[in-house]
């Protein structure tokens, strides 16, 4: 594992049954970055996502992950498609987030007051959770993951289901995360937003990585595989 990196994949495969959803997976995660991992529906991108952030085992191969500078645990928080509430106030959706990261008290008070600050949704603390729009509605799901400061976000699909503005919005926030130094792994099928937020681009194809390049020489197609270059062909313009 490289001294540096975070999450280190070597030689991961993953099997649903006789699926193999990912294949001799090589990747190595540098603390701050954005890699954004691209690829056709069903090429890996969502189970890459899931073995980055432990949640699933692989079934070959080696997955490692260091602590954090002062020692502890790395924390990790994801946010997908359509974000999973809670029958809330949105309040209490980042506080229990909180309590279930072992935050209480006073601190969660104060905690999930800047989150949802931070992300515009303070005048709508005593609301339904499932009473916002979808755009707010991801908002406070990036608060609730905001609140518990992850050294990893993990994003799969962030803004699929939501409308211009509040795509916007969502990015706007994750540009801001990262500039914290935030770590961000985002699946995005919109190259658009690949291209504004990502320093390093992922493309998968059949569970392989096929590249592994900084996003500039990405999007200029400069030194890919011809599968990527077609994808790239494919998916423009955006
Ligand atoms: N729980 C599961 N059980 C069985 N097969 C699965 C499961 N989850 C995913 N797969 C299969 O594994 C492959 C990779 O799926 P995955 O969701 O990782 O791809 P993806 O690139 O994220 O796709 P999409 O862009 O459609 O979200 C697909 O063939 C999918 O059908």
């Amino acid at each position: 594992m490289a001294e540096q990196a975070l999450i280190a994949l070597e030689s991961v495969g993953l099997r649903y049954g006789a699926l193999e959803a990912l294949r001799a997976v090589n990747l190595s995660i540098v603390p701050g970055e954005c890699v954004a991992f691209v690829g056709a529906n069903g090429s890996g991108k969502s189970t890459l996502l899931r073995v980055l952030h432990g949640l699933l085992a692989p079934s070959a191969g080696v997955r490692r992950q260091r602590e954090a500078l002062d020692g502890r645990p790395l924390r990790f928080a994801m946010l997908f498609q359509r974000p999973f509430l809670f029958r809330l106030s949105v309040q209490a959706n980042v506080r229990l987030g909180l309590w279930l990261g072992g935050v209480r008290g006073e601190e969660a008070k104060v905690r999930s007051a800047q989150a949802l600050q931070r992300v515009g949704l303070a005048a709508e603390a005593a609301r339904p959770a499932r009473a916002l729009s979808g755009g707010q509605q991801q908002r406070l799901a990036l608060a609730r993951a905001w609140a518990l400061q992850p050294d990893v976000l993990l994003l799969d699909e962030p803004t699929a289901s939501l409308d211009p503005s509040a795509k916007r919005e969502v990015e706007n926030l994750l540009a801001e995360f990262a500039m914290q130094g935030m770590t961000l792994l985002m699946a995005s099928h919109n190259l658009g937003q690949v291209k504004r937020l990502a320093q390093r681009v992922v493309y998968l194809e059949h569970g392989r990585v096929l590249a592994d390049v900084p996003a500039a020489q990405f999007f200029e197609g400069v030194a890919l595989p011809p599968e990527a270059k077609l994808f790239l062909k494919g998916e423009l313009p955006w």
